[in-house]
């Protein structure tokens, strides 16, 4: 299924200029790989090129390329020059309705006559241009022609082309996305604090701004990843500096391995280069691993400044965005080194997890089967009645779902906010978890371990004379229909006994002894303690019943 656009033409045919009024016509996020590729490289194109040469560029590109076909729900704009690759051409079309921006040469020579960002067109004069324009153009167009769903004309004027290709969209099922939903706002508080959550429906610019309006920082620092930066952050900074508030992006990559002691400190100098004090704020926008390591940059850069977060992910919407736990990994071992440091605010904004990939999405939901069973039956039954609305991500069941998930961890945190009690019963799932992961060196989700652990440590509290079968079932069940492993064969484990080990070094474990959340049953989850050998014993008897 098709569930983005791209826009394909030659240079000066309205890529990015119509590219942006259509996403804002669709109530669509609007992408361009080109951006991102400067973005990332923090470097402009003609610098690219200067140094790596086209093919360099075109590597940058393939990368900026692939990363945006796994969304959905994104116009997308390409760089003339991203057809010529093969690879890309056959993403683009399996994941894009392609549309064709055509215009005569004239218009096109005429668009970029003082333009010098454009180095495969850089030339003294006019006709030289217009000479190298006819050159790509007798390479490229016949791949546009041949990829196009839809062909428009592109030398009418932005907003016409806009509205006739939103027109020819609609046969393809993609429509305007500008939904009404409610928002609400939940407090937190905690011993040391409160602080509102605000979830809602694209609410996050007009949000963040307004709170830091009526707090007038010295200085703000928006930490986010190159894409976040294009679809919201770079927006949200240029009107605060206009609200007279100064305010600077810093952009850096999110994946598992940056969540290190190193992009801390990455994070802090910038700080202290843009000049932030104690009565700055600092704002991140992304998932997980922004929010833990920004939070944790803003806990000890002069030891702690006020923050706001917009978690991006489901995982991050449900689980990591409440509760002010901050941490980066220190070598081979996850939050190891880490504080706890409550935001000022939060913004929910469930728009962004329409675009997500089915895989990131559906991370999310093993935490919120671990809700739902810590909360009770209600919820679960509301669970397990609604997995296909989830999966299709229907805008008011996932607005609930995320409104539950904050509820509920928001009430836990309220009374146990460092994790010296109740709030271990958010570790569900989470011991077995964790080994998992460690063990599979890491090479595993955390939501595919936690859902193996949640099914693990039910069985474990099964084999304790605790559980009874028909709640290991239930779990099983909701979580093998939303797509989540259930078994360690699914996930390649092949040994249960081998998790042993990395459980004596799980942060919970205490005095030689190993502790586990367990469900006793669906809505009664406890704390418990165990020595390892009774443990190996239980294991083994699980490995019986696995095998
Ligand atoms: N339909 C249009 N009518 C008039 N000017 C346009 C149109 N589309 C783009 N432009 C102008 O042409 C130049 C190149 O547009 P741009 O969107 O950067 O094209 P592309 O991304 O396809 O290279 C810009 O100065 C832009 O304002
Ligand atoms: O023609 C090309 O190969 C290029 C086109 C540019 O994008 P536009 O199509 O927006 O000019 C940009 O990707 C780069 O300069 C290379
Ligand atoms: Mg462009
Ligand atoms: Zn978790």
């Amino acid at each position: 299924m098709k569930k983005s656009v791209v826009l394909c033409g030659l240079s000066g045919s309205g890529k990015t200029t119509v590219g942006k009024i259509l996403a804002e016509k669709l109530g669509w996020f609007f992408i361009d790989t080109d951006q991102l590729v400067e973005d990332t490289t923090s470097m402009d194109i003609p610098k690219i090129f200067q140094i790596y040469g086209e093919e360099g560029f075109r590597q940058f590109e393939k990368q900026m390329v692939e990363k945006v076909c796994k969304l959905q729900n994104v116009v997308i704009s390409i760089g003339a020059g991203a057809v010529t690759k093969n690879e890309n051409v056959d993403l683009l079309k399996k994941n894009c309705v392609v549309v064709f921006l055509n215009a005569p040469i004239d218009i096109l020579v005429a668009r970029l006559e003082n333009d010098s960002s454009r180095p495969l067109l850089n030339s003294a004069n006019t006709s030289e241009k217009r000479n190298k324009l006819e050159v790509l153009q007798k390479q490229r167009e016949p791949i546009y022609r041949q990829i196009a769903d839809i062909t428009v004309d592109a030398s009418l004027q932005p907003e016409k082309i806009a509205r006739e290709i939103a027109r020819k969209l609609e046969s393809y099922g993609l429509e305007e996305r500008n939904l009404d939903i409610e928002g609400e706002i939940i407090t937190v508080k905690t011993q040391t604090t409160s602080y509102n959550v605000r979830i809602g429906y694209n609410i996050t610019k007009d949000s963040v701004i307004d709170f830091l309006k009526k707090r007038m920082p010295s200085k703000v620092a928006v930490v986010t990843n190159p894409l976040l930066n294009q679809i919201i952050a770079k927006k949200m900074v240029e009107e605060l500096n206009k609200e007279g508030i100064e305010s600077y992006v810093i952009l850096i990559e999110d994946s598992e391995e940056r969540k290190s002691p190193e992009t801390l400190f990455k994070i802090i100098d910038e700080f202290a280069k843009f000049g932030l004090d104690r009565e700055s704020f600092v704002v991140a926008v992304g998932g997980g691993v922004i929010g833990d390591v920004t939070g944790f940059a803003a806990a000890i850069y002069m030891r702690g400044i006020k923050w706001i977060y917009v978690p991006t992910t489901m995982l991050a919407q449900v689980d990591s965005s409440i509760g002010g736990k901050v941490a980066v990994n220190y070598g081979e071992k996850k939050n190891f080194l880490g504080s706890f440091h409550q935001p000022s605010f939060v913004v929910t904004d469930t728009k962004f997890l329409e675009i997500l990939p089915n895989e990131i999405f559906t991370e999310g939901l093993a935490e919120v089967v671990k809700s739902a069973v810590i909360d009770g039956k209600k919820f679960f039954n509301y669970l397990a009645q609604n997995v296909s609305k989830i999966l299709e991500r229907d805008p008011k069941v996932v607005f609930d779902v995320v409104s539950f998930c904050v509820k509920l961890k928001g009430k836990i945190v309220e009374q146990d906010e460092k994790d010296l009690g109740l709030r271990m019963v958010l570790n569900l799932g989470h011991t077995f978890g964790h080994a998992i992961e460690a063990c599979l060196n890491y090479q595993i989700s955390h939501a595919k371990a936690v859902s193996v652990g949640l099914v693990l440590e039910t069985m474990l509290s099964h084999l304790m004379g605790y559980a009874d079968l028909s709640t290991k079932d239930r779990i099983e069940n909701v979580l093998n229909s939303l797509g989540l492993p259930t078994s360690p064969r699914q996930i390649e484990l092949s040994s249960v006994r081998d998790l042993l080990k990395y459980m004596k070094f799980d942060k919970k474990a205490a005095r030689g002894k190993l502790r586990f959340t367990i469900p006793f049953k669906i809505g009664d989850v406890r704390v418990i303690e165990c020595d390892p050998s009774e443990v190996k014993n239980l294991i083994e008897q699980m490995e019986g019943v696995l095998s």
